[in-house]
């Protein structure tokens, strides 16, 4: 068992503030949840700030970090816990000038050891990999193996992030390589039985691996 690997909810592409806030609050109350990043893909920054004002506070109120995906000078500007940036956005340097030296920055790295290494001595709080399966969610063309995962947690202090058509079925192998932590979109919120239930069985499928 490796306790200590823990759910990074990652919101669908496109959603309506205040029917989505229901889903997260239920998803955030059904049991262990380390923090939540908001993926608007194709949106104004407007559409992305009304988006922010509805669901920062019910993740943050829960002690649970929230996370802008691409957008540096948003999340500063909104009061965001940090952001995601990926090898085309905004470079890790330039990111960590606009966040502060507090905030949570971390890097898209695929499957590539070389660039999880220049993201880990740049200062990144934390590296992600994948995609580990097959996805619907975005269009990848980097696939990684678990191997990386324990590589990683030989080398390197940082947490590792451990992404792409991730489930309570096929996680197991994901946590016993080392993950810190998985991040999910459509298992959470495609589930059959709500946000909720898919949260207690990451959480009961990382507690039993
Ligand atoms: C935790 C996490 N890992 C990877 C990504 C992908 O980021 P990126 O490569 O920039 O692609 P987009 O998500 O921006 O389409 C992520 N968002 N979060
Ligand atoms: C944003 C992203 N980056 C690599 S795979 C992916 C999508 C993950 O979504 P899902 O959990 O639905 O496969
Ligand atoms: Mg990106």
């Amino acid at each position: 068992m490796k306790a200590d690997c823990r759910l990074y909810l990652v919101t669908p592409p496109a959603l309506e503030p205040a029917a989505f806030a229901v889903d997260l609050a239920a998803a955030l109350d059904a049991g262990d949840v380390a923090c939540v990043q908001l993926r608007l893909k194709d949106v104004d920054d407007d559409t992305v700030r009304r988006a922010i004002d509805v669901l920062r506070p019910i993740a943050q109120s829960r002690e649970v970090a929230f996370i802008l995906n691409d957008h540096p000078r948003l999340a500063r500007e909104t009061g965001c816990d940090g952001v995601h940036v990926g090898q085309a956005d905004t470079p890790y340097r330039e990111a960590r000038k606009i966040m502060g030296a507090e905030a949570i920055v971390g890097v898209t790295c695929h499957d590539s050891r070389h660039l999880a290494m220049v993201a880990g001595e740049d200062g990144a709080d934390y590296v992600a990999f994948g995609a580990f399966f097959p996805t619907g969610t975005k269009e990848t063309e980097h696939r990684a193996t678990p191997d990386l995962l324990t590589w990683w947690q030989e080398m390197m202090e940082i947490p590792c992030v451990a992404i792409g058509g991730i489930t309570p079925e096929n996680c197991g192998d994901l946590v016993r390589a080392g993950a810190d932590f998985l991040a999910v979109v459509s298992s959470i919120w495609h589930h059959p039985e709500g946000p909720g239930a898919a949260v207690r069985a990451f959480n009961k499928a990382i507690a039993e691996a």
